[in-house]
């Protein structure tokens, strides 16, 4: 059994969930992986010049033992997120050490520690074989799957799955990701796919839209209500073109970041009208590497106070880091919240402490989102009320490519990598409900 059986099984119109679980797994699939012998590559080089073409291979790999609790997906469709930049990168740490610490738990994780890392925390696909234990998902289910992998073994998570003390992003802190034409997941981690949606749309949410959900909108997060101000860095881009849609949708009012006119327009056609364009107005809020410029973070809340009519931001949806954090302490209002999933530009952030305590501010760090969280996310998806912003799509051949785009900034919204899925297009099955967000669902694409 080769994997292109499994294919002609999936696409086949007569194939029953019986036939797809009676097909024989292949012994190796082809998969997106980075080396452990590579780590060292780009020692010496600058963060921009370390080129993920370099370091990301296509490799055909041994299918994994299944586990109880888990399952074997076919995976038609994954996208890139920028924890497969920083893992192709090797920044900030390789994670082939996460890969050794996983393995470390028991005899079932050793399988991850391995000296490639099969990447990807994005897949739309199809459920080929449940594990043991595995009840509310079976061969032939059409599903998606968020990026959460939790033991939950101690008390610590089970409030909140993102506590738990053994929590990790599947793809980026275990092994056998979504970029690749085969995936293991925890069955917790499923969820179904969206039925108005292709492959690649379906594929592209999930990580993205689960952290911007948790971060902006859960009370894990920082709670938007109707009215809140909210100021999205990067608004057009991976997670903050979520942002934009969520505080659009939640009757906020967002005030949207973005580096370029291109940028602009594509906020302004989800809706959003208070749009800054840092590049054109010049916003330089470090002096130089060590010294900030407290009158470019005043330069920046005036233009703020312009754009609402002279009030300040309720909430910060924040992931630059250092670059920015300063300007965003600043510029929230009395009381208000910035909630931080991220430091793209650097994880040492500085800011003047004394705007955040004496207008008691608060700083939410977010990571990711707990199944529930994700569930809720997706579901908006599957209602058509937030949208896929899918630009992109690049065969699984062209993954290091697509990665180099994200890593230099020169993607808009979501990248999508087809894996088996032949062409995009496929794996829509509500037509009608698609007719009616086909606009919504286009609007990043080809940009
Ligand atoms: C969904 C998508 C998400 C994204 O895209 S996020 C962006 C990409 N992700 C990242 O950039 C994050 C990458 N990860 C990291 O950089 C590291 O992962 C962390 C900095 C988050 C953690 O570092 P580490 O070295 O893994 O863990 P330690 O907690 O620093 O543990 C080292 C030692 O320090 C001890 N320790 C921890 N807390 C304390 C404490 N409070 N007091 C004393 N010791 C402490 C531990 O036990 C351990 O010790 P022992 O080495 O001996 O085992
Ligand atoms: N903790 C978590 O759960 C998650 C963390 N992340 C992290 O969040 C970060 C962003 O991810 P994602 O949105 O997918 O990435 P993208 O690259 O798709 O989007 C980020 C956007 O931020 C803007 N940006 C980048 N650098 C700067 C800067 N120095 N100053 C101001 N704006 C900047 C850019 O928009 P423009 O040029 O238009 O201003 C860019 O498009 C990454 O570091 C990622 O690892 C992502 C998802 C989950």
């Amino acid at each position: 059994m080769t994997v292109k059986d499994i294919l002609d099984a999936i696409q086949s119109p007569d194939s029953t969930k019986a036939d797809i679980a009676a097909l024989p797994l292949p012994e190796s699939y082809r998969a997106i992986t980075v080396h452990k012998d590579e780590t060292e590559m780009f020692a010496g080089l600058e963060t921009r010049d370390k080129d993920p073409r370099k370091s990301i291979h296509l490799d055909e790999v041994p299918l994994p033992e299944l586990g109880p609790g888990e399952a074997l997906v076919a995976v038609m469709a994954s996208s890139v997120n920028y924890n497969s930049v920083w893992t192709s990168i090797f920044e900030p740490l390789s994670t082939f050490g996460f890969l050794e610490r996983y393995g470390r738990v028991s005899e079932l994780t050793k399988r991850h520690d391995l000296p490639y890392h099969i990447i990807g925390s994005d897949l739309a696909g199809v459920v080929l074989r449940t594990g043991p234990g595995v009840n509310a998902w079976q061969a032939g289910d059409e599903v998606v799957a968020h990026c959460l992998s939790v033991e939950l073994e101690s008390s610590d998570g089970h409030n909140d799955t993102m506590l738990d003390p053994e929590q990790r992003i599947w793809g980026f802190e275990t092994n056998f990701g979504g970029l690749a034409e085969v995936a293991l997941v925890k069955s917790n981690q499923l969820m179904p796919k969206p039925d108005h949606l292709s492959w690649e749309e379906a594929a592209a949410p999930g990580l993205v839209n689960s952290t911007a959900y948790r971060q902006l909108v859960s009370r894990n997060g920082a709670g938007m209500k109707q009215g809140d101000n909210v100021l999205i860095w990067g608004a057009s881009g991976g997670l903050g073109s979520y942002a934009t849609q969520f505080a659009l949708a939640g009757g906020a009012n967002p005030i949207c970041v973005v580096s370029s006119e291109q940028k602009a327009d594509i906020c302004r056609s989800m809706g959003a009208d208070a749009i800054i364009d840092r590049n054109a107005e010049g916003y330089k809020f470090w002096k130089d590497e060590n010294t900030q410029d407290p009158k470019e973070w005043k330069r920046f809340g005036k233009r703020i106070r312009e754009l609402t009519g002279g009030e300040d931001i309720d909430i910060v949806f924040e992931h630059p880091g250092r670059e920015t954090f300063g300007a965003s302490v600043f510029v929230t209002r009395k009381g208000g919240t910035i909630t931080t999933c991220a430091s793209t530009s650097g994880y040492m952030h500085e800011y003047d402490n004394r705007y955040l305590w004496m207008s008691l501010k608060r700083i939410i760090g977010s990571h990711f989102a707990n199944y529930r969280e994700a569930w809720e996310a997706n579901r908006l998806i599957a209602k058509g009320k937030i949208h896929p912003t899918l630009s992109k799509v690049y065969s699984l051949e062209d993954t290091g490519q697509a990665a180099y785009d994200v890593h230099r900034n020169l993607h808009q919204g979501k990248v999508g990598v087809l894996c088996l899925a032949p062409e995009e297009g496929l794996g829509v099955r509500d037509h009608e409900k698609r007719a009616q967000h086909l606009d919504a669902i286009n609007r990043f694409r080809n940009i």
